[in-house]
């Protein structure tokens, strides 16, 4: 059995830091739209647990968040099966849109899978908070109001919309940008905004939008460039990429025509329920198929 899954991105729509725990972590509030940009990983049958990437500048070893969720999954369930996993990385790494969170939280249903392991969303996504913060709204695999540190997910429908995210070739360390001094970490509470255009106007913000500027002035030309070419600019997550909401795909497509040539960018369109969590629901419908006809 081979299993192909993807890892999709997510940009937080905005992000209010309104506190802090007394461990460290700060209090969110965000907005996370899963997109339809992915990773795409496949799992094995293996005696062995073996990941391998066509990207050579991520390590293959057990820093790798996919090694760490598939070792939190054997720790937590006793299984001592193997897999041979392969990673197809496509998403920029240290971006904040996510990937290896989600390259994470594909693994944890992937091998929950592929070993028969039979565990809930629910305790996959306890499993997953261990990993990063992140990792639960991949895991349920829904776009998402969340606070707490990320944990507390409301589902949320977003309008279909389609988003310009630019990354501007540098890599954000989620740690540095937390631990800045100067970052606003008061921002009082709001409820779940009423509408898309509602978020994108200046009532809602990035709060590390200010700290990552002054660490990497780059981020600043970017948000620039898209407030000039589209319209509106925001940062998602701790950066470095900055997106926009556009008006079509094909707007889109003239951007990346424009883009200055030291970046990259990607189109994508903002999905309510996870790709993941799709490919996943048509591989049990085939494995049942295949069943059912063995039996008749
Ligand atoms: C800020 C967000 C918003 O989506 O995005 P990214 O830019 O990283 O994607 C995330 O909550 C990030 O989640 P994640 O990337 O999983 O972070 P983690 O690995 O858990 O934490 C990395 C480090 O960031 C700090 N951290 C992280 C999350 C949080 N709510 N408060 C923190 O102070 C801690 O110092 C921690 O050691
Ligand atoms: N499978 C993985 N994919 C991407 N990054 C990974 C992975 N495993 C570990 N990492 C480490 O996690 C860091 C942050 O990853 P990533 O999720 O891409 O960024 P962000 O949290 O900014 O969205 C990377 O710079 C890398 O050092």
């Amino acid at each position: 059995m081979t299993l192909t899954l993807p890892a999709p991105a997510k940009i937080n729509l905005f992000l209010h830091i309104t506190g802090r725990r007394p461990d460290g972590y700060h209090c969110l509030q965000t907005l996370f739209a899963l997109l339809d940009q992915a990773d795409s990983l496949t799992f094995e049958p293996s005696e062995s647990l073996t990941l391998r990437c066509d990207d050579p500048s991520l390590p293959c070893d057990e820093s790798n968040l996919i090694l760490k969720a598939a070792a939190a999954l054997r720790k937590h369930t006793g299984c001592t099966l193997g897999a041979r996993i392969t990673l197809h990385k496509r998403l920029p790494m240290g971006g904040g849109v996510g990937g290896g969170s989600s390259d994470a939280a594909t693994t944890l249903l992937g091998l929950n899978q592929l070993w028969a392991l039979g565990l809930s969303l629910d305790t996959l996504s306890e499993i997953g908070l261990t990993l990063g913060a992140d990792v639960p709204v991949f895991v349920k695999g829904q776009s998402a109001w969340a606070e707490g540190v990320g944990e507390k997910i409301t589902p949320v429908s977003l309008p279909d919309a389609y988003f310009l995210v630019v990354h501007p070739q540098i890599h954000v360390s989620t740690a540095r940008i937390f631990g800045d001094r100067e970052l606003t970490r008061d921002t009082p509470i709001s409820k779940l905004p009423a509408s898309l255009e509602a978020v994108l106007t200046r009532d809602f913000h990035n709060d590390c939008e200010a700290v990552a500027k002054r660490h990497f002035p780059e981020i600043g030309k970017t948000l620039d460039w898209l407030r000039q070419h589209a319209g509106n600019s925001r940062m998602t997550g701790t950066g470095a990429c900055c997106f926009a909401r556009l008006t079509g795909s094909q707007q889109g497509q003239q951007l990346l025509q424009q883009l200055p040539q030291h970046w990259t960018g990607f189109v994508a369109r903002s999905r309510n329920t996870s790709p993941l969590h799709e490919a996943l629901a048509r591989f049990r419908e085939t494995q049942n198929s295949g069943e059912s006809a063995q039996t008749d």
